[in-house]
């Protein structure tokens, strides 16, 4: 392995070629000069330049503090000080950050030799090492995403390599895909992963605040303001994500087109932020009824990662439900739960209209229901009716008479759902098991619409309790 490439900062063009010739023996790699400080500060790339050989008579060894600047302290680079006769202590190495070998020029070819080969050998470790890291990172952050499929790997494939950039990325899928999962396993590989990830749900805020909160009308000078609160102060440095902006305005899409298009809207510059934007809709049909605008389509479209409802990927759903039961699984407390081939054969078949969202629900479901380790078939809901959280589609309601009903008919449906599966549909069982009158178990299931028939046995005979 050799370093990237090479910068040698020296006026001296006699120490640039000696240098060079000797680097030339060892490796193939790039090997640039600059003769001053000015020119190196200007060819100096932190990304590239491994190792840096600094004349100490053309450069001031503070140089080093500049460079380290750029990315500090510069210890993934290997630094090799030229002293030239000039006497430098080990007190003044301490000072300057990075250094690696101070070489006393002119050296014979033999120092100079084995000093090249410490500082390539220095750099082939660091390289190694930020390797291993990065290998270390990915592995635990993927750890939270099941998909050992073609489609997922492709799609991990694609988080990883837009995750180094500034560029915005436009993520798509179905809802309940794992978009915003997605996102957020973006900005954890990306540079920015000490930074705040902000979400803005596009569709609750009104247009104004949208505008006035990520789209400074008149300039940066209301980013500089200490209203710390707005998207865009949170998210400095880090990563917005605007999730769901298919129905956004025209003006808004006008706001976005201008900023992807660069012209100028300074608060993201001055604020650093990088914008990562999902929907959940169709956007290149909704270009075709001008519902939105084709060239932003059309720009957004240039980095985008696609996440395939989970119907479209059956393959997926066994290792996502496993990684759900043992995620979900631990989170409640039920350990050791495992779900049975039946009931892995039915999850195979459903059409799973929410994605991985509702897989992760019956998952939840079927740990808290199944009175066994086994997780069966009669432990979850697959057809009939749909397993409400009894509060999730309440929250979303503003009325508190109609969140109540809605969080009331999410109980019913799971509550009394359970008592009808244990009683295989036998309405005097569930009301006797639950103390009610069956007439009063009756009404309720008719308020809210839950029928006996999908508890019933569908053989009929075996296991049916006389009305
Ligand atoms: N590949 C995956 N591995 C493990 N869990 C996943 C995966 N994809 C999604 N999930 C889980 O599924 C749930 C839904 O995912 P997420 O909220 O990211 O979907 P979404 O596409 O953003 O949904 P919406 O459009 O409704 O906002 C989350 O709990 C998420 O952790």
């Amino acid at each position: 392995m050799i370093p990237a490439s090479i910068l040698i900062i020296s006026s001296d063009s006699e120490t640039q070629s000696l240098l060079q010739q000797a680097i030339a023996k060892k490796c193939t790699c790039p090997t640039s000069a600059a003769a001053g400080k000015s020119a190196a500060l200007n060819c100096f790339d932190p990304q590239t330049h491994e190792l840096i050989f600094i004349d100490s008579r053309t450069v001031d060894p503070k140089l080093l503090t500049t460079l380290a600047d750029i990315q500090s302290p510069l210890k993934n680079h290997t630094v090799v000080l030229l002293s030239h006769g000039r006497k430098i202590s080990l007190g003044m190495e301490d000072e300057i950050p990075g250094i690696y070998e101070i070489l006393h020029w002119p050296a014979s070819g033999q120092h100079l030799a084995s000093c090249i080969d410490r500082a390539l050998e220095r750099c082939m470790l660091i390289r190694e090492k930020k390797q291993l890291q990065l290998d270390c990172r990915c592995h635990k952050i993927f750890a939270k995403i099941a998909g050992q499929s073609k489609n997922m790997q492709k799609i991990l494939d694609s988080i990883s390599t837009l995750a180094h950039g500034n560029e915005t990325v436009f993520i798509t899928g179905e809802s309940g895909t794992g978009k915003e999962l997605a996102a957020r396993t973006l900005h954890r590989l990306s540079s920015r992963s000490g930074s705040p990830f902000i979400r803005v749900h596009c569709p609750s805020l009104p247009e104004e605040s949208l505008i006035d909160e990520i789209f400074f009308r008149a300039s940066d000078t209301a980013l500089q303001t200490t209203d710390s609160h707005t998207f865009l102060n949170r998210a400095r440095g880090g990563t917005l994500f605007l999730d769901e902006i298919g129905d956004i305005s025209s003006r808004i899409q006008d706001k976005l087109l201008e900023y992807l298009k660069e012209t100028p809207e300074p608060s993201y510059r001055s604020a650093n932020i990088r914008l990562l934007i999902a929907t959940n809709r169709d956007l290149g049909k909704k270009t075709e009824s001008h519902a939105f605008s084709k060239e932003l389509f059309e720009i957004l479209s240039t980095r985008h990662i696609h996440l395939p409802p989970l119907r479209r990927r059956p393959e997926d759903i066994p290792p996502l439900a496993h990684f759900l039961l043992e995620k979900q699984a631990y989170k409640l407390k039920r350990y050791g739960r495992y779900i049975s081939p039946e009931l892995m054969k039915r999850l195979m078949a459903h059409p799973w209209e929410g994605n991985i969202r509702e897989l992760e629900n019956t998952i939840i479901h079927g740990l808290l229901f199944s009175s066994s380790q086994e997780i069966g078939p009669d432990d979850v809901l697959l057809s009939g009716p749909k397993p409400l959280g009894p509060c999730s589609a309440a929250l979303h309601q503003d009325n508190y008479r109609d969140a109540k009903e809605e969080a009331l008919k999410g109980f019913n449906h799971i509550y009394i759902g359970r008592l009808l599966k244990r009683s295989n549909g036998n309405i005097s069982l569930a009301a006797r098991a639950c103390g009610l009158e069956r007439q009063a178990l009756q009404q309720i299931m008719k308020r809210y619409d839950i029928s006996p028939v999908p508890y019933r046995p569908k053989t009929g005979c075996d296991g049916g309790y006389p009305e």
